[in-house]
């Protein structure tokens, strides 16, 4: 008896089983959880291998996990590229293998663009939730891609900021944004001007540096340092990396992929995860940053969601 072929899941129909992030956050919470127990959380996760692909400014990252606690094993394979010269390709594009663990068999090929967008802001939410200052106010978006809307819409679904505001290194993108999104945006002339007495801060560029320097936030401000995944890439500056309590999403991938983190020297304070779990404080009080890389396990846990979606609805 021949298996069952994969099934195909494509972006609509990822976009139809994920219509909000805020639908993921139970499962990443406790993947963030797991990851940071070590063993006992059952999750096995290598540092992603990227491929650089030199002459066109592009790299191939493979980023396979296993959750034994949802008994899920996947692996996305994510394309970026710097300097797009065709602006109809974006410069992120993945897809998402989904097997059964149980004997290997490939159940489904998932669109991982939109899943890559969703759970990225999801988790910049639950650090966001957790370490932000009390009475936040004012959120400030620098970047106007593909993760600035992502993190838009799931923070004002989530948080009650009284502004909002926007930087990009282009306006007319920032001009865009502000008139795509259902809420008032104040496009902002320079990132200075947008960082300016933000609470929460939220880094979405392809910057190589920084975007971002410490002189300009606030003092008790959270910052989502989501961009520079390269060792040699930044978006945020020294003096805001070492006067900052810093967070990252894995200490292994930090000191391998992060420029802020390896560049800057500075010392990282803790997991996400371990927040979550408990072992850790947050420190709202503090100056702080989230560094995040991108785990593959929030790429297992979502592609579980939506394929788990897909078969109760096939
Ligand atoms: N941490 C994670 O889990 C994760 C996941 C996906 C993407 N990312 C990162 O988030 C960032 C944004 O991704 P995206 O999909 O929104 O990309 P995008 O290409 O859609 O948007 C990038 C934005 O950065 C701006 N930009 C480009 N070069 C710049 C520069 N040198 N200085 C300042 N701004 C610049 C562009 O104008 C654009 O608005 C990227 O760095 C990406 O690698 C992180
Ligand atoms: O975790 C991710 O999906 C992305 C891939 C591209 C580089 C940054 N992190």
């Amino acid at each position: 008896m021949g298996s069952t072929p994969p099934v195909f899941i494509g972006a609509e129909e990822v976009e139809k089983h994920l219509h909000r992030a805020s639908l993921l956050l139970p499962a990443l919470e406790a993947a963030l959880a797991n990851f940071s127990a070590g063993a006992a959380g059952g999750v096995v996760q290598p540092v992603r291998a990227v491929v650089p692909v030199q002459p066109h400014g592009g790299y191939l990252g493979v980023m396979p996990a296993y959750s034994a606690v949802d008994d899920a094993l996947t692996t996305k394979l994510v394309t970026f590229y710097e300097h797009m010269k065709d602006s109809s390709v974006p410069s992120h594009q993945a897809t998402i293998l989904l097997f059964d663990p149980r004997n290997g068999s490939l159940r489904a090929v998932l669109d991982g663009s939109v899943i890559t967008a969703k759970r990225t802001a999801a988790v910049s939410a639950i650090a966001t939730k957790l370490l932000m200052p009390a009475f936040a106010e004012v959120l400030c978006i620098l970047g106007a891609g593909v993760q600035a809307y992502s993190h838009y819409d799931i923070f004002t679904e989530l948080f009650s900021f009284k502004e909002v505001r926007i930087w990009n290194r282009t306006k007319e993108k920032a001009l865009k944004f502000a008139s795509s999104v259902n809420g008032p945006v104040r496009v902002c002339s320079s990132a200075q001007e947008a960082v300016s007495g933000a609470d929460v801060i939220v880094t979405v560029t392809m910057a190589t540096t920084p975007i971002l320097l410490g002189d300009w936030v606030k003092p008790g401000a959270h910052i989502n340092a989501v961009g520079a995944s390269r060792p040699d890439w930044r978006e945020l500056d020294d003096e805001l990396m070492k006067n900052s309590v810093l967070f990252v999403d894995s200490r292994e991938a930090a000191l391998t992929e992060s420029g802020d983190v390896i560049l800057s020297g500075a010392e990282i304070f803790a997991e996400l995860g371990e927040v979550v779990k408990g072992t850790k404080p947050a420190l709202p009080e503090k100056t702080t940053v989230f560094k995040s890389l991108g785990m593959a396990v929030e790429d297992t846990v979502a592609a579980k969601f939506v394929y788990d979606s897909w078969s109760a609805g096939n």
